[in-house]
């Protein structure tokens, strides 16, 4: 059955300016390739100048094994952040690949070695199966590297239909998601 559009209801993408309402976006960020905690750090510095995007959370740094990666593939460096965004999705999607080319990310091999990675997990209630931009982030449920950060900073977190990210990372488990305590990164 095709669904008549609701006049009543409003999509927040196609507000203009001042409209648009604040929504929570999640990212998480990866390295594994150069110096990954300056890239990291560079990366937060650029997200946090963005205009209308606001990071609210750093979460800690953790050294995660490569998932479904190359062979050989380096570990990563792997951070999620919190940002308040009146941008639409799409809008904070070409940020993040802005930011990934000033670290020179270069796109090669599907999960080769990377400088920078950002991927949005969610962003407010935004749901988009755009295959340039799938919103809630279809793999982000089995990524423990995802997940671990996200639960430290909102213990209480429910990813869409997938569930609480408490219970989620309880079935994923944590192996080889190391914290690494030397490592801070600020909103600077
Ligand atoms: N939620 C999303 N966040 C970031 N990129 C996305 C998202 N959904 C779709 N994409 C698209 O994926 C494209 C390829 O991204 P990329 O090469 O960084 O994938 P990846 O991060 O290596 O793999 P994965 O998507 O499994 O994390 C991007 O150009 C972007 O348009
Ligand atoms: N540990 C780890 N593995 C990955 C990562 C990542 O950020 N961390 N990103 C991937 C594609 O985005 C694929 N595999």
């Amino acid at each position: 059955m095709t669904e008549t559009p609701n006049p009543h209801i409003i999509d927040a993408d196609t507000l203009t300016g001042e409209m648009r309402p604040i929504r929570r976006a999640v990212l998480s960020l990866g390295s594994n390739l150069g110096d990954r905690v300056t890239t990291l750090q560079g990366a937060v510095n650029a997200i946090a100048d963005t205009p209308d995007v606001w990071v609210t959370s750093v979460s800690a740094v953790y050294e995660t094994a490569p998932v479904n990666c190359p062979p050989g593939s380096d570990d990563f460096l792997n951070i999620v952040l919190l940002c308040d965004t009146t941008l639409a999705a799409h809008r904070l999607l070409e940020r993040c690949l802005t930011v990934e080319d000033a670290f020179d990310r270069e796109r090669g091999e599907a999960n080769a070695p990377r400088t920078l990675d950002v991927d949005l997990i969610v962003v407010g209630d935004r749901r988009s199966d755009d295959e340039n931009l799938r919103l809630p982030h279809p793999r982000a449920k089995e990524r423990a590297f995802v997940l671990k950060p996200w639960y430290d900073l909102e213990p209480d977190a429910v990813l869409p239909d997938a569930g609480p990210v408490a219970d989620l990372l309880a079935d994923l488990g944590t192996d080889g998601v190391t914290l690494r305590e030397d490592i801070t990164l600020e909103i600077e």
